[in-house]
């Protein structure tokens, strides 16, 4: 499947896919929309940006990282299933930890002052762009409010994280004196999480998604939650680094 692809649509086919087709109807949706292929994140691991900018990435994104465990805690809520909740409280518990310094939030938090940011600006998020806000509450919200098959599927762009991680890590690494590996710790429990959440969540949309339209409303769901991960990089891009445009109130570099 190319990018510009029209997604596939078993609803107006009339037809049901078979689980294993809508595995590989959802892995290339994936494949095709996922934010590694946009030019920031070429610009980022190629060593292309400077500090100011690549603060600038770590801020915005800690707002994605805050907003993680919040619609997580909006999917449990809606879990009928003890057995899914159990599977679910997991990522509740990478991303916050039991206790302060311990979860994914906190150590983002981390890889930016590690960065040179002050930890209370990042965590106030209001110098983030408004972009990446809106784009981080949509998805909290997508996870609240539609099913529960559409809110599962929406994680399903984690299938596609490991092998961005491994080319962000070694790219930063290798191209930016002011980064090490302390600084990208946050990156190192991701690898094993991300696959072990992605595939119980691929699995468990196959399963229950077995109607023409559910397959349908799983594939649109993966497609969004693509969108809303390029979005906040559009937003980035526009912001820092052409045309530079930096909304009023949002993070200025120090080396802009
Ligand atoms: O570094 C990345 O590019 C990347 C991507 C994604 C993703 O694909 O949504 C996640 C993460 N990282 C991540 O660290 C993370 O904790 C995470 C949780 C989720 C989710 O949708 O539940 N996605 C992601």
């Amino acid at each position: 499947m190319i990018r510009g692809e029209p997604l596939p649509d078993p609803a107006a086919e009339g037809t049901a896919l078979t689980p294993d087709g809508l595995a590989a109807a959802l892995r290339a949706v994936g494949e095709a929309r996922y934010h590694s292929h946009h030019p920031f994140h070429h610009l980022l691991h190629g060593g292309e940006l400077t500090k100011g900018q690549v603060q600038a990435w770590a801020l915005n994104r800690y707002c994605y990282q805050a907003a993680i465990p919040r619609k997580d805690a909006a999917l449990i809520a809606r879990c009928d299933d003890p057995a899914l909740r159990r599977e679910w409280r997991r990522r509740l518990a990478d991303h916050d930890g039991d206790g302060p310094g311990e979860g994914g939030v906190d150590r983002w938090l981390a890889l930016a002052t590690d960065l040179g940011l002050d930890a209370a600006t990042v965590r106030g998020q209001q110098q983030a762009l408004p972009a990446t806000r809106f784009a981080c509450e949509a998805y909290v919200r997508f996870v609240a409010e539609r099913s529960l098959v559409e809110a599962i599927a929406s994680s399903l762009t984690e299938l596609f994280a490991p092998q961005i991680i491994s080319q962000r890590v070694h790219g930063m690494l290798a191209n930016y004196s002011f980064v090490s590996e302390a600084t990208l710790a946050y990156f190192t429990p991701r690898l094993t999480q991300a696959p072990r959440d992605a595939e119980h969540a691929l699995d468990w949309v196959c399963e229950h998604a077995r109607t023409p339209e559910q397959q349908s409303a799983a594939i649109a769901a993966l497609a969004f939650k693509c969108d809303v991960l390029w979005a906040m990089l559009d937003a980035l891009h526009h912001a820092y680094v052409a045309p530079g445009h930096v909304p009023p109130g949002a993070f200025v570099p120090e080396d802009a």
